[in-house]
């Protein structure tokens, strides 16, 4: 048995915050707004691996309205989300996700989002987890670099 599951997320970039995406702090002169740490990747996969099984979104789990997910780490709430995976008897197949910003520049963090979300998420190889970057070319609202969109699909097999 195999699931497949997409996920999307957008934040605003805001001065005074962290740039944390992929459980990665960036060095950056605006971060991500939002009630946890915003780490936009991290919820996109959470949303696809959630999506996969039917379960909803991370805002069904983790309510922006409770005070226990304020300033929240992303990468705790994936954990949790990964649980909810393994209770069902998945495992992971791949997840391949796209950051969509202008700045600042992905690339040289990407292999250690790669390791975050591979161990999160229990994976056999490294391979398993792709992460990619692309600008929109100075266009909309990622482009005028008023907040980053991520997006991933994953792909779950039965255990
Ligand atoms: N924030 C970003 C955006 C893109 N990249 C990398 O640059 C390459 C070129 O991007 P284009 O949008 O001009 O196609 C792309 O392949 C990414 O690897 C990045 O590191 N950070
Ligand atoms: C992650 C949560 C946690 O409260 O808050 P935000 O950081 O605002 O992120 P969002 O992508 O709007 O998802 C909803 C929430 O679950």
């Amino acid at each position: 048995m195999i699931r497949v599951g997409q996920g999307f997320d957008v934040h605003q970039l805001a001065e005074g915050r962290k740039c944390i995406i992929g459980g990665v702090e960036i060095p950056f002169e605006k971060g991500l707004l939002g009630h946890s740490d915003a780490d936009v990747l991290l919820h996109a996969i959470s949303d696809a691996l959630l999506g996969a099984l039917g379960l909803g979104d991370i805002g069904k789990h983790f309510p922006d309205t409770d005070a226990a997910y304020k300033d929240a780490d992303s990468l705790v709430l994936l954990k949790r989300v990964w649980a909810l995976v393994k209770e069902r008897g998945y495992k992971l197949g791949n997840v391949d996700s796209t950051i969509i910003a202008q700045r600042p520049k992905m690339a040289p963090y990407i292999p250690q989002m790669v390791e975050i979300i591979a161990g999160a998420l229990e994976a056999d190889e490294l391979s398993q987890v792709n992460v990619k970057a692309t600008t929109t070319e100075k266009l909309g609202f990622t482009g005028r670099e008023e907040g980053i969109a991520a997006q991933a699909a994953v792909l779950l097999v039965k255990a």
